[in-house]
């Protein structure tokens, strides 16, 4: 029976929830897009949406489908999970799906708390922070598609939603769980709808899954769903299994191909082209002249798969990008590169390739839809937040990476796990 059911707003955000619940031991199953069957066998089910930056109609209505699938799945507790960089626009999408969310399980109060402490994201009197640095100072400011320019979570959080937005501070989350039982009860008195929750370790996060085990609906990165298995188990609802996230072994060529324009995913790019190792990039200005660029590089890469991994990207620094949007336009930019890079992995799995890494979101969302996955099993952590999956019933592995998780040789490394 479904206990938890989960409404993530990106595919890379989804398999990131999915492995916490995994690694806690709760059989965790990842649908792609709004489901229609009957629900799958699992402790808990994330349906990933593409969500984050559709309009914000869309994005509620989307999750609204989702919420209503997941409740005819006999889930107790719903769970909206967004970016630990709290990726969004002015428009949304958090507060409105949050909003619409609550309404529609007649509920009227939630928290908000992207904290991820494992990958530096953490949350002090409202302020979110990448490591050391505050959200607005980090390469989120740079964001190909939700800039993020303010760390003020209440003030961000505020600007998207109609209800009032009001702030659990540490100096109550670090008393423990009946404090912030009492604190929220009184926020919600006041007439707060979305509480932005501060945290800034693990234990911060298992004291607010704990105290939100009554409300219907939690919202927040992957972090707060650490607690959530403890708080199952000890009402009896589900019994930790060792082997939720064991895949089997699939052999067969493997490929990266990457999206993400951030801060890590530079990184990890320049690491595997230092090493030597066979790269291509892809440039949206040839792409929007309507050069044949997937062709192409697609071409390039079948004649190397077969012996090594092979990296394709369009992963670009901020400034090449903004060049690039300023003739564009940030969107059209952005889908030219998605269609590419999902045209190239579909000719890749079509060539034999069967372990991909994708990075990117977004990126990964085009990835996934291009190729007909409907349903991810969800296997161990590569690096937090990024577990290797399996396309379920298919011979195909896939690491969906967050632009700003993993190491700086994370392709090698993932690959290398599933060698
Ligand atoms: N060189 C580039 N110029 C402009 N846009 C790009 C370029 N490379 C990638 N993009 C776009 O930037 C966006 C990156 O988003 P996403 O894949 O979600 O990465 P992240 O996980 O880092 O947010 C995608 O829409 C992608 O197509
Ligand atoms: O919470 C996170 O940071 C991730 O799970 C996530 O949502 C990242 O999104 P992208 O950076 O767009 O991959």
């Amino acid at each position: 029976m479904t206990v938890l059911g989960v409404i993530a707003d990106d595919f890379t955000g989804a398999t990131d929830v999915a492995s916490m619940l995994v690694r806690a031991g709760m059989r965790t199953v990842q649908v792609i897009g709004v489901p229609h069957g009957p629900p799958p066998k699992a402790d808990a089910v994330v349906v990933a949406l593409k969500s984050r930056t559709t309009p914000a109609a869309q994005a509620v209505a989307d999750s609204i489908a989702a919420l209503r699938w997941l409740q005819a799945a006999g889930a107790k507790q719903f769970y909206f999970k967004y970016c630990s960089t709290f990726d969004s626009t002015p428009a949304g999408n958090i507060g409105p799906v949050a909003e619409a969310l609550l309404e529609a399980l007649d509920s009227d109060f939630t928290i908000a708390c992207p904290a991820f402490p494992e990958n530096g994201r953490t949350v002090f009197r409202g302020h979110l922070f990448v490591g050391d640095q505050l959200l607005s100072d980090s390469g989120m400011r740079h964001h190909p598609l939700t800039p993020m320019t303010d760390a003020n979570l209440v003030a961000v959080l505020q600007a998207q939603s109609r209800g009032r937005v009001g702030l659990l501070r540490y100096d109550t989350v670090g008393q423990g769980v009946e404090a912030v039982r009492a604190r929220l009860a009184q926020l919600r008195a006041e007439g707060v709808r979305l509480a932005v929750a501060d945290a800034i370790d693990n234990d911060d996060l298992r004291t607010l899954a704990a105290a939100c085990a009554e409300l219907p609906l939690i919202t927040a990165g992957s972090g707060v769903a650490l607690g959530l298995p403890a708080v199952y188990e000890a009402r009896g609802w589900i019994q930790p299994d060792a082997q939720a996230a064991v895949l089997p072994a699939v052999g067969g060529a493997a490929a990266v191909l990457s999206g993400s324009c951030s801060v890590a995913t530079n990184a990890q790019v320049q690491h595997w082209i230092d090493a030597g190792r066979p790269a291509l990039r892809i440039d949206a200005r040839e792409l929007a002249q309507g050069r044949p660029v997937a062709a192409e590089a697609l071409a390039w890469a079948r004649d190397r798969v077969a012996d090594e991994p092979v990296l394709v990207y369009a992963t670009a620094r901020p400034e090449a990008v903004q060049a690039i949007q300023s003739e564009l336009g940030a969107e059209r930019a952005g889908a030219l590169v998605e269609q590419c890079l999902a045209t190239v992995a579909q000719g890749l799995v079509e060539s034999g390739v069967r372990r991909l890494v994708v990075a990117g979101g977004e990126t990964s969302g085009a990835v996934v839809q291009a190729l007909g996955v409907q349903q991810l099993r969800i296997g161990a952590p590569i690096d937090p937040g990024v577990p290797w999956t399996q396309a379920e019933g298919r011979p195909l592995l896939l690491a969906l990476k967050s632009g700003n998780f993993g190491s700086t040789d994370f392709f090698s490394k993932a690959l290398g796990q599933v060698a």
